[in-house]
């Protein structure tokens, strides 16, 4: 785990500072393009190259189930969790469609879903068999944090190595939204009731009984939430951890990240807790439904790039902003100056 002490990639200031110019130059009035302009100016610094392009995205989508599902806090059941991994097999899911369409690289990993199963196309990297009840007992042992941070690091490796240009990553775990509040709540102080929704559609009485949940893991583990690794350990689950390595990675790595929704989030939080720099790395595609996102989206000083309304997960969100970055990089790219096309500048 000795990469988990390494910072992340420092972005290029000279192809930042080149891009920026050439915003200046191409022919609409500076800043008329808003957001797409610091989207096409970061991916330049963090691709060190003037001209940025994410045309090979790779998504890594994370599975694991979590014990405290048997507190009732999900409207699906946790056999959902490894229905869905077939699902995503079969090719049948959302994430499925969007990766499809946009001609992105999908790979499935199992980090611990309940009963293991296997498939030709299925990668078992798995740290258990399912999180413990995280109410009752830390999620997981230090071992089983480590195997689940290395799945994930090993997922931005694979991204890394086959030259992708911009890293997504998913999940897929009922209950996963109770182990990802119980991290904002921790993280960010804040207050339970106000960071807790609906998760996959749980009515105001299952939102209730979801609050007083995470407020009894959050008093069984009180004592032992000061470091972010502990956090994690904690209160879970795999695929949260395996997301937080994924990020670390990429970021160490130099690969762009484009963050999805709510669960995701949470791993974020924890990798800039771990390394700061890997804030230079992350996008944030969308503005989940869940109520908590926002504290998340404050507290890592980025707009989303969609508000849509999404809770999904599986990655779908940021799949979705993906034809977002690549309009503005075409932009950014391919526009006239105001020299090539004869058009006067600023008075
Ligand atoms: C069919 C189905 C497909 C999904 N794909 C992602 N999720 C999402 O919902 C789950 C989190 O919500 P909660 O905490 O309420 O269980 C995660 O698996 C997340 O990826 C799904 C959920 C369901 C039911
Ligand atoms: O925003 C998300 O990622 C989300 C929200 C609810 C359920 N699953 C995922």
């Amino acid at each position: 785990m000795e990469w988990l002490n390494t910072p992340a990639r420092a972005p290029n200031t000279a192809t930042t500072e080149a891009a920026r110019l050439r915003q200046s130059q191409l022919t609409k009035p500076p800043g008329a393009l808003g957001e797409l302009e610091a989207v096409a100016i970061r991916l330049a610094g963090l691709q060190g190259r003037e001209q940025p392009a994410v045309d090979k995205v790779h998504i890594s989508v994370f599975a694991a189930d979590h014990g405290v599902a048997e507190e009732g806090v999900s409207a699906f059941p946790q056999a959902v969790t490894a229905q869905m991994v077939h699902n995503f097999l079969n090719g049948g899911a959302a994430i499925n469609v969007l990766a499809q369409t946009l001609g992105a690289t999908l790979e499935i990993i199992d980090v611990g879903i309940k009963t293991p199963l296997t498939h030709p196309k299925l990668i078992s990297q798995r740290a258990g068999n399912g999180t413990a009840n995280s109410t009752l007992s830390p999620a997981m042992s230090d071992t089983q944090l480590n195997l689940a941070l290395q799945a994930g690091a090993d997922a931005a490796e694979r991204a890394y190595a086959t030259r992708a240009e911009l890293f997504i990553g998913g999940e897929m775990g009922i209950a996963n939204t109770t182990a990802a509040t119980a991290i904002y709540c921790t993280l960010l102080k804040v207050a339970i009731p106000e960071a807790t929704g609906a998760g996959t559609g749980l009515d105001q009485v299952g939102i209730a009984h979801k609050v007083s949940v995470i407020q009894r893991i959050i008093k069984q583990h009180r004592h032992h939430l000061d470091k972010p690794l502990e956090v994690l350990r904690h209160l879970g689950g795999f695929e949260i951890a395996a997301l937080t390595g994924a990020y670390v990675r990429a970021a160490q790595l130099g690969l762009p990240i484009l963050i999805d929704g709510f669960i995701s989030t949470a791993a974020a939080l924890i990798a800039t807790k771990l390394q700061p720099g890997v804030a230079h790395w992350l996008f944030l595609s969308h503005a989940s439904a869940e109520p908590g996102h926002v504290f998340a989206m404050a507290e890592l000083k980025q707009r989303p790039l969609l508000d849509l309304n999404l809770r999904l997960g599986e990655g779908s969100g940021a799949a979705i902003a993906v034809p977002l970055l690549r309009l503005a990089c075409a932009l950014h790219n391919q526009m006239a100056t105001f020299d090539e096309a004869a058009v006067a500048g600023k008075l």
